[in-house]
């Protein structure tokens, strides 16, 4: 093993280097010149004053120049929408009366947590009213013996990880962008992140939620019972609906004991085979102590390293492996984790890697992974896929892009959760181009559709996606999930034009 070099740069959050990224922001009615604005009601004059009457000053923003534009812009700069309007609630009750307001009135809403997401569903299409719940930051409670934490659904993840740290528990899920995200827009987004591995979703992560439904009625599902077999399981209809079914407003989350012991290991491997074997021994080898197994192929570590300027203490690998291990006992997670290095070492599986000595290390090599994102944004246009697919394929979809897409003077990288079959597929070209786009698209999802995979593994769909839904879900499926939106909204005021692909005279 070679030891681990100084890596300089600390991980900076997701939004300071918004300034970094590339200027391309058009409105999303621009972009998208097909979608046309839903048949809602103007903000007027009359609807300003009433939201006045119901909030204070600092609670309604107005002034486009000094505060509308970070909520009407996502963080990848590519969808822009022109609301006029954003309302920052502080309570539960508050987000009720303006959402039963609103739906008398036929005003459009967009629920924006922290605008991090990567399909433009937290930000509005036209001028939607943004309801940012930012100011509901609070951490309500925190109980060590169960491990049930409820929260607010504004919170910082950051935030909300620090405080439970203080009663020696940790988060089931952790992601690149904790530094700004927010447990309420996690939860509307089924949030994956990095620690899927260990402690699986947000469906079994979180007890209960308090959701605002379309028509301002306050929906109590705060179950904090682990098992509750009590008829239909409501709140998992908000998991991952995309604030389209209701505003979540709080979040009670099943926690864990906060691991004494972690380590984390970056690998460099030659062949894709090696890779597959390396997760095998690993699962085997370490058991539930794995809780992270994530890929980078060498592209992608090129482009992290160059465009923030990090430094990688192995080069020159097809692929590289970031394994993390987290335990209760040091000693014994050591002892597993150095077994299985040795094999790995010993039969050529691992060609070269280091172990982080310390805290400051492993967060150095986490940000080799965690912020290729970042460093895409930088190279101009990013094409950007986030798919499931069968596991031993995982690499396949990379390897047939590149063929399919010649000697084009483009960057194609792909990286992800490997342990929970979750690629990210991205290419950058300087520029967006159309004739480019036409060379991946529909080919990536007619590729993933066949292997039964999804074309959104944890991204979710927003506006950016929604038109591939059907590669993922049956039409039976759509048409019920159409239902369910229709009983929920049936004035369609929440979040329209995200996720259901624009409807035909035959839905
Ligand atoms: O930008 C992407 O493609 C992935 C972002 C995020 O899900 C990650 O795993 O880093
Ligand atoms: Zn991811």
């Amino acid at each position: 093993m070679s030891a681990i070099n100084k890596l300089s740069v600390g991980i900076r959050k997701f939004h300071t280097t918004a300034s970094r990224l590339r200027k391309y922001v058009e409105l999303t009615a621009v972009r998208y010149p097909l979608l046309k604005r839903g048949n809602f009601s103007f903000l007027s004059d009359r609807h300003l004053g009433f939201f006045q009457s119901i909030l204070s000053a600092h609670q309604v923003l107005t002034d486009e120049l000094n505060d509308l534009s970070g909520y009407n812009v996502d963080w990848m700069r590519s969808v822009r929408g022109s609301s006029r309007l954003v309302l920052r609630p502080k309570t539960t009750e508050e987000v009720a009366a303006i959402l039963q307001y609103c739906n008398v009135q036929n005003i459009a809403i967009c629920p924006q947590g922290g605008n991090t997401g990567l399909v433009g569903g937290s930000v509005p299409v036209f001028d939607e009213v943004v309801l940012s719940l930012e100011l509901m930051d609070e951490v309500i409670s925190v109980d060590e013996l169960s491990g049930v934490t409820i929260v607010q659904a504004g919170c910082v993840l950051e935030k909300l990880e620090t405080v439970l740290h203080l009663s020696n528990l940790a988060l089931p899920l952790d992601l690149g962008a904790k530094g700004s995200c927010q447990i309420g827009g996690n939860v509307a987004t089924n949030a994956g992140g990095i620690r899927l591995l260990r402690y699986g979703n947000l469906h079994g992560s979180v007890l209960g939620l308090t959701a605002v439904l379309a028509n301002g009625q306050i929906m109590d599902c705060l179950n904090t019972n682990k098992k509750d077999n009590t008829g239909y399981d409501l709140k998992q209809l908000f998991i991952g609906s995309e604030g389209t079914l209701g505003v979540v407003t709080q979040v009670a989350l099943q926690c864990q004991p906060k691991p004494s012991s972690v380590q984390v290991g970056f690998f460099g491997l030659n062949s894709f085979e090696n890779v597959l074997e390396t997760l095998r021994l690993s699962k085997r080898n370490l058991g539930e102590i794995l809780s992270s197994c994530e890929l980078i192929d060498q592209s992608s570590l090129e482009c992290v390293t160059k465009q923030l300027e990090l430094r990688s203490p192995i080069n020159n690998f097809p692929f590289y492996m970031l394994l993390e291990t987290a335990g209760s006992n040091a000693g014994h997670d050591a002892e597993k984790l150095n077994s299985l290095l040795e094999i790995l070492i010993n039969n050529g599986t691992i060609v070269d890697g280091t172990l982080a000595v310390d805290s400051a290390q492993a967060k150095n090599l986490w940000g080799l992974r965690e912020r290729i994102s970042e460093a895409l944004a930088c190279e101009g246009y990013v094409y950007k896929y986030d798919v499931s697919v069968p596991i031993r394929q995982f690499y396949q979809l990379v390897d047939d892009i590149r063929i399919r897409l010649g000697n084009l003077p483009i960057r194609c990288c792909g990286y992800g959760h490997l342990g929970d079959g979750n690629l990210h597929l991205n290419i950058t070209s300087h520029e967006y181009n159309p004739i480019l786009l036409n060379r991946i698209e529909p080919f990536v999802y007619d590729w993933v559709g066949q292997e039964r995979g999804s074309v959104s593994a944890e991204h979710g769909l927003g506006l950016k996606k929604r038109d591939y839904m059907e590669y993922s879900k049956s039409p039976t499926a759509i048409h019920w999930m159409r239902r369910v939106k229709k009983l929920f909204d049936p004035n369609n005021i929440l979040n329209p034009y995200k996720i259901f692909p624009e409807q035909s005279s035959t839905d």
